[in-house]
């Protein structure tokens, strides 16, 4: 594992009030369609019933539909390092810098291809001590009408860059409230589903084309010095593969059945490996765990939000 430096110094008072310029980009079918492939669809069976609409234009259908986790793109879209670099004073290694943890509102039905505008503000930072956690919120708009289509907030664990509390008490600031994003406890009962899938050798070269660049997914040498066997899985194409298995298996299919997504990021994976994807409804909710088979490890955890409650579980 990389030597990890304790110690950092930097004015989080400034960090919490940097203020990012606006941004705009647009997308296209390619990049839905990169993306679904990106997160495993169709991997398993070219001709999928529930997800060739995703990748191709079926029954002659004008669009393809859009998964709806293809939004947490949009804050990439015109930095693939999430800004960070542009906030004043933060000082990290961004060879060590981890995904903690993902939340998605989505407002819109996601168009197939749009002129997007993204607003990011620092949500929160934390000091951990031996790491620090800063969460950066994107909240995407259409252009056109100007209507909100999604907010993205991105925990990003900063390892070896915590120790910055000048007082006896950490630091710590969000402007949101906490339940939106405490870790889920996973039920004791058996789970309404279980999702197996094997994730591709070649999945985080395939991924990486829709915008996270960071060589931790690709240079075996960046990953080792990141304290890694090799190349490890983007934590955003496996929350896309359990919410990909999420919407085929409780949702009938529908991309357009959730309003929020959260998940946690508990431990990398290795392209290769095998997810299972565990899930229970509670409610309008649904929670889920994802393993990895060959480790018998979770490595992620959360919940989406449906529309409507499932009749068929
Ligand atoms: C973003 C663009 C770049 C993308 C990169 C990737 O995709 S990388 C690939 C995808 N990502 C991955 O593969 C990362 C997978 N995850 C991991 O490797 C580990 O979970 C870890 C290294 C993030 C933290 O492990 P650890 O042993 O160092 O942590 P600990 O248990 O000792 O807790 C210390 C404090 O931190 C808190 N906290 C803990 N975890 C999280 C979290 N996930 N989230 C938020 N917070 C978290 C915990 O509550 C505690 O605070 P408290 O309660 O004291 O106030």
């Amino acid at each position: 594992m990389a030597s990890l430096r304790v110690k950092a110094q930097f004015d989080p008072e400034l960090v919490i009030s940097h203020k990012f310029p606006e941004d705009s980009f647009s997308y296209n079918e390619r990049d839905a369609v990169i993306y679904a492939l990106g997160i495993g669809a169709c991997s398993g069976d070219a001709a999928d019933e529930k997800e060739l609409k995703y990748v191709y234009h079926r029954d002659g259908e004008e669009n393809v539909q859009v998964l709806p986790t293809f939004v947490v793109l949009f804050p990439f879209k015109t930095k693939s390092d999430l800004l960070l670099h542009d906030v004043p004073g933060l000082e990290f290694d961004p060879k060590l810098l981890l995904h903690g943890q993902q939340y998605i509102e989505i407002y819109k039905p996601i168009p197939s291809s749009c002129y997007v505008k993204n607003t990011t503000t620092v949500a929160g930072l934390h000091d951990k001590g031996k790491a620090t956690i800063i969460e950066l919120e994107t909240v995407s708009y259409a252009k056109k009408s100007g209507e909100a289509l999604c907010m993205n907030r991105s925990t990003i664990y900063l390892r070896g860059a915590g120790g910055f509390s000048k007082s006896s008490q950490p630091y710590s600031y969000a402007n949101y409230p906490s339940h939106q994003v405490s870790p889920v406890s996973v039920p004791k009962q058996k789970p309404s589903v279980i999702y197996e899938e094997q994730i591709q050798q070649s999945q985080a070269l395939l991924y990486r084309l829709s915008g996270d660049y960071n060589p931790l997914h690709s240079d075996p040498m960046v990953a080792r010095i990141a304290g890694f066997n090799r190349p490890i899985l983007h934590g955003l194409c496996t929350l896309g593969y359990a919410v990909r298995a999420i919407v085929r298996s409780i949702c009938d299919g529908d991309p357009t059945a959730l309003r929020s997504i959260f998940g946690r990021f508990l431990l990398h994976v290795y392209p290769g490996e095998s997810l299972i994807t565990e899930v229970w409804i509670d409610g309008s909710r649904a929670i889920f765990q994802t393993k990895v088979k060959e480790r018998n490890r979770a490595v992620l955890s959360g919940y989406v939000t449906l529309k409507n409650i499932p009749s068929s579980l």
